[in-house]
């Protein structure tokens, strides 16, 4: 089948995103690989479907697969890259919409200096809501860092990792590294990824705190692996960072990608994440039939 795309790029964190405003494409989870697939299709971290309103007072509903072809929850840096999307072509009439995904309401604004905020909703802690199997593990985090030492192995010389565990629709653990340049990305990141104590899998999040107002991170994503830039995965490091009281409310977040801004003032207050969304071409892809 023949499939129209966009593709494009929030903090070097790439996409394809596809129009069903009009008609699904009803593609299987293979032909999302194929789509992301960097030899053999486009190309992307993720795939992004625009699909019709869902209900009154939502303009859009949000659909992301993974590199891998699941369907997830959120994704922040496509949110961004969603929004400018339906202003530029026209789909959305305001440059703030409210959007429906998996995990609830987000909304993005399209600002002046086109950048974009979203809304991201506030953060989730329960162990259950996240998932995180927390059983047998310190119930009171220790060390003010709401996290929980978790065991990479099974043998006694396992590596014991402090992680604070939350979701931002879709789940994540971060640890605190020293220097995110010499992080062990490719080797912990797969183990944390498919960790047993995460029954949908987790995001790991590397964060260097380099002072109250800006941080460095990188991570590894569940289904897609290391990507330039994690938007719920910054959004996450910030709020771990900020319980941790080590953190203002507005956070600067070098990726590798680009700058990302986070703020949050605590408690249930929904998270805000600014940054940069760009359109890198237009193209047709022949797809394989769904199979
Ligand atoms: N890999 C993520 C989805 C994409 C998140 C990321 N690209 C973002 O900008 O938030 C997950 O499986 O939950």
């Amino acid at each position: 089948m023949r499939v129209r795309f966009t593709k494009m790029q929030g903090a070097g964190n790439d996409f394809v995103v596809l129009d069903e405003t009009r008609a699904r494409l009803n593609l299987s989870a293979a032909q999302y690989q194929q789509l992301a697939d960097r030899h053999f299709g486009v190309g992307a971290d993720q795939i992004l479907s625009v699909r019709p309103s869902p209900a009154a007072g939502i303009d859009f509903e949000y659909v992301i697969h993974n590199a891998d072809g699941g369907e997830v929850e959120q994704c922040g840096n496509g949110a961004r890259c969603f929004a400018r999307y339906v202003l530029d072509k026209g789909l959305a009439s305001s440059p703030r919409i409210k959007v429906q995904t998996l995990s609830g309401l987000i909304e993005p604004r399209v600002n002046e200096d086109g950048r974009v905020t979203v809304d991201m909703g506030p953060p989730v802690f329960e162990p259950a809501r996240i998932p995180f199997d927390d059983a047998g593990l310190d119930p009171q985090p220790t060390g003010g860092w709401h996290r929980w030492h978790l065991a990479l192995g099974t043998s006694a010389d396992s590596t014991i990792l402090p992680l604070a565990v939350l979701s931002m629709g879709n789940p994540h653990a971060v640890q605190e590294v020293e220097d995110v340049d010499s992080a062990p990305v490719a080797t912990q990141g797969p183990k944390i990824e498919h960790h047993p104590r995460f029954p949908n899998r987790v995001n790991a999040g590397f964060l260097q705190i380099v002072d109250r107002a800006h941080v460095r991170l990188r991570v590894w994503e569940r289904g897609a692996g290391e990507t330039l830039a994690c938007g719920t995965g910054a959004c996450a490091a910030v709020v771990a960072g900020i319980r941790l009281g080590r953190l203002d409310s507005r956070v600067d977040v070098e990726t590798r990608g680009g700058l990302l801004t986070i703020e949050w003032a605590g408690g249930a207050a929904p998270v805000l994440m600014t940054g940069p969304a760009v359109t890198v071409f237009e193209g047709e892809i022949e797809l394989p039939d769904a199979s």
